[in-house]
């Protein structure tokens, strides 16, 4: 049987606001999420439960019993051999671990698994990597509600090459209690939605910068590289930028790459095949 390959798509939260914390640490989150064509690549096939990483990120990631490709497959009572290629920066903001651990229950429902009735038991993110689209992320990362396919987004991911701890950004956050997003209208092109990115935030940008410097010299430059709008994705390091041409940010990602960062230009995921 040829191996099964599912894409895990990066994720992008283009806007994400803190808006409280449950009594048990975890925070709320009100967030317009993404995903870039840029990501990570699963493949599957049946036989002992196993997992082998290449790729350029491999060597930042143990292939032991923690990572989330085998607590999703061990979630579901699978037995299968996993190969990841792992493409995007680990602890970086933009859902590596979920992606790849969504990616391998996705690949598991093709081959007759039932989907875990919580997902977000692997992380906060899971939810919505599994629906790798557009949408709200709400709750503490469980309440998804999809939204209408955005206009074309050339972007750019960027990340200093530094590992930033979630949960230490989020308890660096000097407030906790903000504004939700205003409402999400559809948006007809990109001037509606950077228009509309303009009055929103990333509550963690802030705290994280605190933390690792180098993100606000990313912030900088990409600001300076031609991008309409930069911000920084989930806890950090990545940040993104929007351009107005796919040429624009293929120039600014070369650029990019001169201060010895990672650096790729890329687009939205196109949607999954319906199953
Ligand atoms: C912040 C976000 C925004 O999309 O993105 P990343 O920076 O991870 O990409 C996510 O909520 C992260 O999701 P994920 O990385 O899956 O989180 P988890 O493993 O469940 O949690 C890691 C830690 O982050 C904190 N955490 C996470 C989610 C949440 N709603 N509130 C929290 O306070 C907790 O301290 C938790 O122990
Ligand atoms: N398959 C995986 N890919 C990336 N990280 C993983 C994986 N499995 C476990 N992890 C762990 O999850 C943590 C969060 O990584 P990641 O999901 O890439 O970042 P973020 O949550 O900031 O987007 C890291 O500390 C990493 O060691």
């Amino acid at each position: 049987m040829s191996d099964l390959v599912e894409p895990a798509p990066a994720k992008l939260n283009l806007a994400l606001h803190v808006t409280g914390r449950r009594n048990d640490g975890y925070h709320l989150l009100d967030s317009l999420v993404v995903f870039a064509k840029a990501g990570d690549q699963l493949r599957l096939r049946p036989g002992p439960l196993s997992l082998q990483i290449d790729g350029p990120f491999a060597a930042g990631l143990d292939s032991d019993g923690d990572n989330l490709c085998l607590r999703a497959a061990r979630l579901v009572g699978a037995d299968v051999s996993i190969s990841l290629t792992k493409n995007l920066p680990v602890a970086s903001g933009i859902g590596g671990g979920s992606a790849d651990a969504a990616a391998v229950l996705r690949g598991l429902a093709r081959m007759g698994h039932l989907l875990p009735d919580a997902p977000e038991k692997l992380g906060a993110d899971v939810p919505v990597c599994l629906l790798s689209a557009p949408a709200r992320m709400q709750g503490v990362g469980e309440i998804i509600t999809p939204l209408s396919a955005l206009p074309a987004l050339p972007l750019v991911l960027v990340n200093p090459g530094v590992g930033v701890s979630t949960p230490q950004v989020f308890k660096a956050m000097a407030t906790r209690d903000n504004p939700p997003l205003p409402p999400i209208p559809k948006f007809n092109d990109l001037t509606g939605l950077v228009n509309w990115l303009t009055r929103t935030r990333n509550d963690l940008e802030a705290p994280a910068c605190q933390i690792c410097p180098q993100i606000s010299d990313v912030l900088q430059v990409l600001a300076a590289s031609g991008a309409i709008f930069s911000r920084m994705s989930g806890s950090g390091a990545t940040c993104f930028g929007l351009y107005d041409s796919p040429a624009k940010a293929e120039m600014a990602a070369q650029s990019l790459k001169q201060h010895g960062w990672w650096a790729v230009a890329t687009e939205l995921a196109q949607p999954l095949p319906q199953r």
